[in-house]
């Protein structure tokens, strides 16, 4: 069953536009990672499934639906219990998201209600008790503020939790071990995650599925390695040859050649074009519609002859 339901959504702000018609499916129970370069509207996609965007955003068309709601319609009331019961949400600065007048235990105590068994949460996500209960925000580390976050967006068993990179201001070895948290917490308890991150690798060894956004659209998904392995847009293509575990393997590591676009308005065509060793006339000016190749869903005018390509030994080189 669909969970979460995203259907041509444009985001403007004021200056940006930052979603150009996104679509996206996540089924019940599913960890889905959201890739793209920065830019590309993840932050923006992840903060509309709750309707947490910034005042200066406006939704333009599309329409956003969790566990049947449709959230950019729901009144205050209704939009305040689905965020409650049916949602959580970690983001990137976990300090930041804590306020840095209270102790932590009584944070906690507020978020979790007043019966709430505090140390019970805290030994979830493998902190101790006493010493958090006790220390204010800025006293613990990054990874312990970021369990902290984590032990409050779970404390409710949400079906979708959105986790905005939680890592990225962590060290590799804390990183590993704060994803380990997340993952093994979400799957105890049946919840959807909805990861945005940078580590292509990582997504590929955690998630079902994967999208990539590029351009404020979603312009492949599919199974997370099967996208990231045997990508079918030119763009995944290019991005999974920067990744940095290319390098790791002795590959040459690629930067996408190009710059990522900033858009004002919604795109003519195809918004990789300009980057695109694949581009024909076409992609300039007409927008691609979805094709399914293998298991993915892409926008690309060019994916069935690319597949072709494929199919027949030929795999194009995705260069400059
Ligand atoms: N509050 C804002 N006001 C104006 N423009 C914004 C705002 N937030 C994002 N943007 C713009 O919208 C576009 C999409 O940004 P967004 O943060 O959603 O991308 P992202 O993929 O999450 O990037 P990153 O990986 O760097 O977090 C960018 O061009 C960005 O500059």
């Amino acid at each position: 069953m669909s969970l979460l339901t995203v259907r041509n959504l444009v985001i403007d702000y004021p200056q940006t536009r930052a979603l150009d018609g996104a679509d996206l499916d996540l089924r019940q129970g599913e960890t889905l990672g959201l890739v793209g370069e920065s830019g590309s509207g993840k932050s923006t996609l992840g903060s509309a499934v709750g309707r947490l965007l910034p005042g200066t955003a406006v939704r333009s068309d599309g329409e956003v639906t969790v566990a049947g709601e449709p959230v950019f319609d729901l009144p205050p009331g209704r939009l305040r219990h689905l965020r409650k019961k049916h949602l959580g949400f970690v983001f990137q600065d976990p300090i930041a998201s804590l306020d840095p007048t209270m102790r932590v235990g009584a944070q906690l105590r507020l978020v979790l209600g007043r019966g709430a068994d505090v140390g019970f949460h805290l030994g979830r996500v493998k902190l101790d008790d006493a010493r958090v209960t006790r220390a204010y925000p800025h006293q613990l580390s990054g990874g312990m503020a970021q369990r902290v976050a984590i032990a409050m967006a779970m404390a409710t068993a949400p079906e979708l939790l959105v986790a905005d990179e939680p890592t990225a201001a962590l060290d590799s070895q804390v990183r590993e071990e704060v994803l380990n948290v997340v993952f093994s917490l979400a799957a105890d308890a049946g919840t959807s995650i909805l990861w945005l991150s940078h580590d292509l690798p990582a997504v590929a060894r955690r998630c079902d599925r994967v999208a990539v956004m590029y351009g404020g659209r979603v312009v492949e998904s599919g199974p997370a390695r099967q996208v990231l392995g045997d990508p079918a847009h030119p763009y995944t293509a290019a991005l999974a040859r920067s990744a940095p575990a290319a390098a790791a393997r002795g590959t040459r590591l690629e930067p996408v050649p190009g710059r990522p676009p900033v858009l004002t308005g919604a795109a003519p065509g195809c918004a990789f074009a300009p980057r695109c060793p694949f581009a024909v006339e076409r992609c300039e000016h007409e927008r691609p519609a979805p094709v399914r190749i293998r298991e993915q869903d892409v926008l690309c005018h060019r994916a069935g002859e690319l597949e072709a390509h494929m199919t027949a030994g030929r795999r194009p080189e995705v260069t400059a």
